[in-house]
């Protein structure tokens, strides 16, 4: 089984990279350019005979012989997405036709990694995958939210049209070990001004919500989606639900009870609840997460203390 990671340099490839690794028998391909990833993340395997690492930008197209695509190359930070918005819409649109089209050359399974945010400012609370959203087609965020829709569409309309395989996984918020720190979001961020005594920055009005699952729940989800049978939408993320500032107060009582929580200016169009409804998840694949925040934010500050220098005291 040769497998294509697009995106295996970020936070959640990597860690499906590890994943995949493990079975002997597999061959990993990762196609990346680095944009919010880096190649720290697969040092480990650089250089490993069943492992190849390709800098390449998805929105154009890419030429390899693969059983498998794990289709997850965007960037998924806010900050970032935004930072060129028309080049985020040419990662979803023409990178998920690229990946599409190599999928049908090969008769490969396809499995894309969209997101929560398709639901918007949802209008339904929890978000069940029957839920159309409430987008706003034309904000700062519709580059990333709109794209992700578009991609479904793709990927829809390709399994209508060709017969391709297809597997769509509905991400809500992930954390985790190798995280960008400075990637911008938000458990990224409080960890980051914790451990460096900053004060934690909670966007007003600080009672929107957001549901956090651990980094490995969200991989066993990924592959379990990708064996099974089933095209999805499957919403994957962690029912448990903060609010931002309870978030902030979780931050600050495990890493430093001494660090202040400073209000500032939120940006447009931030979703105020969101949390999963993985009923189907929990019926179709058998799957559901086991780490819950308080347990998964010291494994967090454990590898951004390594990285920025400053053991526990
Ligand atoms: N982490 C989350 O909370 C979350 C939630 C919903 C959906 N997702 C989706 O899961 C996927 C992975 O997210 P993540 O959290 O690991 O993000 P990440 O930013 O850590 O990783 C994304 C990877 O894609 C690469 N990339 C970006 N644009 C590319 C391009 N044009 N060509 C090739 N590579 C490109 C980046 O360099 C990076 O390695 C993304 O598709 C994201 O939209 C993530
Ligand atoms: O420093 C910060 C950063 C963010 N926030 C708040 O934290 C909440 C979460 O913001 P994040 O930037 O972490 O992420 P968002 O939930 O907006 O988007 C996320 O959701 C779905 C994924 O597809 C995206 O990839 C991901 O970034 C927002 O309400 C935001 O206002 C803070 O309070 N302080």
């Amino acid at each position: 089984m040769r497998i294509l990671v697009t995106g295996g340099a970020g936070l959640i490839g990597s860690h499906l990279v590890d994943k995949l690794m493990e079975k002997e028998k597999s061959e990993v391909i990762v196609a990346d350019n680095y944009f919010t990833g880096s190649k720290d993340n697969l040092k480990k395997w650089i250089g490993h005979p069943r492992f190849e690492l390709i800098r390449h930008d998805i929105s154009r197209p890419l030429f390899v012989e693969v059983d498998q695509i794990y289709h997850l190359a965007c960037p998924a930070s806010p900050i970032f997405y935004k930072y060129n918005s028309v080049k985020t819409i040419k990662t979803n649109v023409m990178g998920t036709l690229n990946m599409l089209g190599l999928a049908k050359r090969l008769r490969a399974r396809i499995l894309f990694t969209s997101t929560s945010e398709v639901y918007g400012d949802s209008l339904e609370h929890p978000q069940k995958e029957t839920y159309w959203g409430n987008v706003n087609p034309i904000g700062v965020r519709s580059c990333y939210d709109e794209g992700k829709r578009m991609a479904e569409t793709l990927m829809f309309d390709y399994h209508r049209q060709y017969g391709i395989e297809i597997r769509i996984a509905r991400i809500f918020n992930t954390y985790g070990p190798r995280m960008n720190i400075d990637d911008g979001r938000v458990v990224s961020n409080f960890i980051a001004q914790a451990i460096r005594n900053e004060p934690l920055t909670v966007q007003l009005p600080g009672t929107q919500t957001r549901s956090f699952c651990y980094v490995l729940d969200l991989v066993d989800g990924l592959t379990q989606l990708m064996e099974g049978t089933d095209t999805g939408p499957i919403n994957l993320g962690n029912p448990g639900e903060f609010t931002m500032n309870e978030l902030a107060k979780a931050v600050q009582e495990l890493i430093n009870p001494e660090v202040q929580i400073s209000e500032v200016e939120n940006t447009p169009d931030d979703p105020r609840q969101r949390k999963p409804d993985i009923t189907k998840a929990k019926e179709v694949l058998g799957w559901e997460p086991k780490v819950n925040l308080h347990e998964g934010i010291p494994l967090m500050e454990d590898d951004f203390r390594q990285r920025l220098g400053v053991p526990r005291t």
